[in-house]
């Protein structure tokens, strides 16, 4: 389903050489897998979501989803892939604090150019224990509403892609197992593969498997 090969990646730095962050020979992520990225901060986990989801380009390499190569789509045509097939639980959820819930949850599918589906909407954020916070904006909610609501919206679409980074950091620990519950039951039920960023080995130890992308001149180990 997702195939990354020869993947790196590079970051200018002023009057240096360019800093490489990624180098990734093979990542492969089955339909309905569901795998974790480990790494220590600043190792390039969120860069590798990035390159994934076509927010950042690469120096090398191939990032393929269902067969498509999105380093060669123009950009355009890699923005409706993604908002069509990528979901993405940010690390600071980026909701549009001028929309409620039930508004961000909606306005994630307008991008698709379809209609939006209020119902399914409804029903994630329902899913994620806010059903009575829908009509709510961001500001007058607790962090952790504002990540579940980030989560309803990432899953709006029914993506072939989950991408998280994450997503437990600012939630208590009562929290963060329904988080990844949730996580895991949808995308478990409507066969979303999930690539997911943490530092937790509780939340580590509940999926298909665990990759670890080391530090300086990272290489990802090929599937194990
Ligand atoms: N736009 C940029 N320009 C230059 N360097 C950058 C840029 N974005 C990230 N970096 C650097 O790339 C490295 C990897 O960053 P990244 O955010 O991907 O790490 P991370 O593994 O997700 O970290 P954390 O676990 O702390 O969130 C860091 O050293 C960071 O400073």
């Amino acid at each position: 389903m997702l195939l990354l090969e020869g993947v790196r990646k590079s970051y200018a730095q002023p009057g240096a050489e360019r800093l490489p962050i990624l180098d990734v020979p093979r990542l492969a992520v089955g339909a309905g897998e569901q795998v974790v990225i480990r790494g220590r901060s600043g190792c390039g986990k969120t860069t590798l979501l990035n390159a994934i989801a076509g927010l950042t380009t690469i120096d090398a390499g191939k990032i393929a989803i269902k067969g498509v190569d999105l380093t060669r789509l123009p950009e355009a045509a890699r923005d409706r892939f993604r908002a069509r097939h990528i979901g993405y639980v940010f690390q600071t959820f980026n909701l549009l604090p001028g929309f409620t819930a039930l508004e961000n949850v909606l306005l994630g599918m307008t991008f698709t150019g379809q209609r939006p589906d209020r119902a399914r909407a409804a029903d994630l954020l329902n899913r994620v224990g806010l059903g009575h916070r829908g009509h709510h904006k961001p500001a007058a909610m607790s962090v952790g509403e504002q990540q579940r609501t980030a989560v309803a919206r990432a899953l709006a679409n029914r993506p072939l892609l989950l991408l998280a980074d994450e997503p437990t950091a600012n939630v208590d620990p009562g929290h963060q197992q329904q988080i990844i519950d949730l996580l895991r039951g949808v995308c478990r039920d409507e066969n979303v593969s999930m690539l997911l960023v943490t530092h937790s080995n509780e939340v580590s130890d509940q999926f298909d498997r665990v990759e670890q992308l080391e530090e300086v001149n990272q290489v990802l180990k090929a599937n194990v």
